[in-house]
């Protein structure tokens, strides 16, 4: 019975589309009928757990249960225990709960312009990887938001512009000028190292000490202790001290040849500064009108482009702008040199990080962080269960998936967080209820795509791909509504 049952209700959820037939939709609602009133006598079980957030601290015990490789980055709220999960519908069976559906979605009214359903843009896309800003972008299209904007590498824009006509894409950087540029810095560091070699030893007598003895002081050093305002001292200091003359001229050639590899490095770093703002500026421009941006997918791992996605995130903060940052900017976040930005992203309400099983791993464990309430900022771990977690406080989506796990599947995830970010901006406008309710939303944006995938491998099977989840996304809201509408 239990079967039959699940077989018209995912029947009525596939056929119920207003795309569907009407005959077919018909004949599924009374299959479906039927098999509630022969449900009636084995009814279903009851979820054991209310469906507010739970307290990590609460489950302190099975916080220590955590092998040491987790505990040495974040504590991994996949690993406790799987008792408290919920489903979409379950949020309709318990009367404590402690958010509002009704306030997912922004409602459409005849006032309604372009826009006003939500305007996001995603900052990735990088020569090896144009599928992904592409599925995050179209993701939240599909979901509903009016506008998308794509910023990514030169290189990248035509193939994403040819994926969908919708899209508005902006080449913000090449990756091919940012090659090379390093190139030359690293030429430059290490013609400059070659004279700055520690055993390049000068021999200078003592006389102006009063000994007759000579020391060894390295080029190295000199050059180190002295900036190029120096070097005449320096030059004369040694014409007093060295008698070879031929020597005398090497090492002021020396000398010359490290202050024009010097002037040419800095002017190198400038031009990389210039072009590294320009590409920030570009992005930062649009904050005014962007309710959320998506950073990472397929941005891939060039250092330069961490230079402008790091001072992107410093501008995003003090905008006030949501940001969800997912997959390469993950990684980067990982590196040492990014340590401060990433806790500072920690501690940022507006931010919503999407990590996958490795990306979780690699993620360090926040040192200037007393407990896990410091943190403000949304996680979500993707895996078999999803968990969203605010601080302490975590929430597990155990809506269930599809058995493919096809590449994208987490960009479409990214990009349909990005929309329901963009509607708690609409509707809630940033008041105390909203913070509560964004994490809400977040767990909801993780039910939508469970429930797609779970619909693109029933259609597809072995052949599902991400755009078969896209395509599914618009069906697994418009039945939610329906849901929200019916409570
Ligand atoms: N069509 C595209 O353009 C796509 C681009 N992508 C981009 O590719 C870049 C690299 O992303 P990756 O996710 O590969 O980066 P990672 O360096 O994080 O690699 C993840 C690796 O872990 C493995 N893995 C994932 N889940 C696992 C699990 N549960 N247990 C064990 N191993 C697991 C994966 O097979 C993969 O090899 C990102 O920029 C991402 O956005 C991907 O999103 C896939 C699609
Ligand atoms: N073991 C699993 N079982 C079932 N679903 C999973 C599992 N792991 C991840 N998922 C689901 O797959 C989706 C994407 O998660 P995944 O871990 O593949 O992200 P990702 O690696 O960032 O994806 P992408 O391929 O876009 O880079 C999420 O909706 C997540 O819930």
């Amino acid at each position: 019975m239990t079967l039959v049952l699940s077989y018209a209700v995912n029947s009525l959820h596939r056929y119920m589309h207003p795309k569907t037939p009407l005959s077919k939709r018909l004949a599924v609602g009374w299959l479906f009928l039927i098999s509630r009133a022969a449900a009636g006598f084995c009814p279903s079980p009851q979820p054991q757990q209310s469906t507010k957030f739970i307290s990590a601290s609460a489950k302190s015990s099975s916080h220590h249960r955590h092998s040491s490789n987790i505990s040495a980055s974040f504590k991994s709220y996949n690993q406790m225990s799987t008792a408290h999960t919920q489903k979409w519908a379950d949020v309709f069976t318990h009367q404590n709960s402690n958010y509002s559906p009704q306030y997912l979605f922004p409602p459409f009214s005849s006032r309604s312009h372009k826009g006003s359903h939500g305007r996001i843009a995603i900052l990735g896309g990088s020569n090896k990887y144009t599928g992904a800003p592409y599925y995050a972008a179209q993701a939240a299209l599909n979901c509903g938001v009016d506008l998308a904007t794509v910023f990514c590498a030169a290189e990248a824009s035509v193939p994403i512009k040819c994926y969908s006509p919708e899209l508005m894409v902006q080449g913000v950087y090449s990756i091919e000028r940012f090659d090379a540029l390093l190139e030359e810095e690293e030429a430059l560091l290490a013609e400059l190292e070659k004279y700055k070699h520690k055993n390049d030893l000068i021999t200078v007598d003592n006389f102006d000490n009063g000994d007759d003895t000579t020391s060894n002081i390295s080029l190295d050093k000199l050059l180190l202790e002295h900036d190029d305002s120096h070097n005449e001292l320096i030059q004369n200091e040694l014409l007093k001290n060295v008698d070879d003359t031929k020597k005398m001229d090497d090492i002021v050639n020396k000398l010359q040849k490290v202050k024009q590899l010097q002037e040419s490095l800095q002017e190198l770093q400038d031009r990389q500064m210039e072009i590294i703002s320009k590409s920030v500026r570009d992005v930062v421009s649009m904050f005014p009108t962007l309710h959320a941006l998506c950073v990472g997918p397929g941005l891939g791992r060039h250092p330069l482009v961490f230079k402008v996605v790091q001072q992107v995130l410093q501008r995003g903060m003090e905008s006030n702008l949501t940001l969800i940052l997912d997959a390469d900017v993950l990684f980067m976040l990982s590196l040492e040199e990014y340590r401060e930005l990433y806790e500072e992203l920690l501690k940022y309400e507006g931010c919503i990080m999407t990590p996958n099983v490795m990306e979780m791993k690699r993620l360090p464990s926040p040192s200037s962080f007393g407990s896990e309430n410091d943190k403000k900022n949304i996680i979500v771990e993707k895996g078999h269960v999803d968990a969203v977690s605010r601080g302490d406080v975590v929430m597990q989506c155990a809506e269930e998936g599809g058995l493919k796990r096809s590449g994208g599947i987490g960009d479409v995830l990214a990009g349909t967080i990005s929309a329901y970010m963009a509607w708690n901006q609409i509707i809630e406008r940033g008041n105390e209820g909203g913070k509560q309710q964004r994490a809400f939303a977040v767990w909801t944006a993780c039910c939508t795509v469970k429930r797609a995938t779970k619909l693109a491998f029933e259609n597809k099977r072995r052949a599902m791909s991400s755009r078969d989840v896209l395509d599914e996304i618009c069906g697994v809201i418009a039945h939610m509504e329906d849901d929200i509408e019916r409570r």
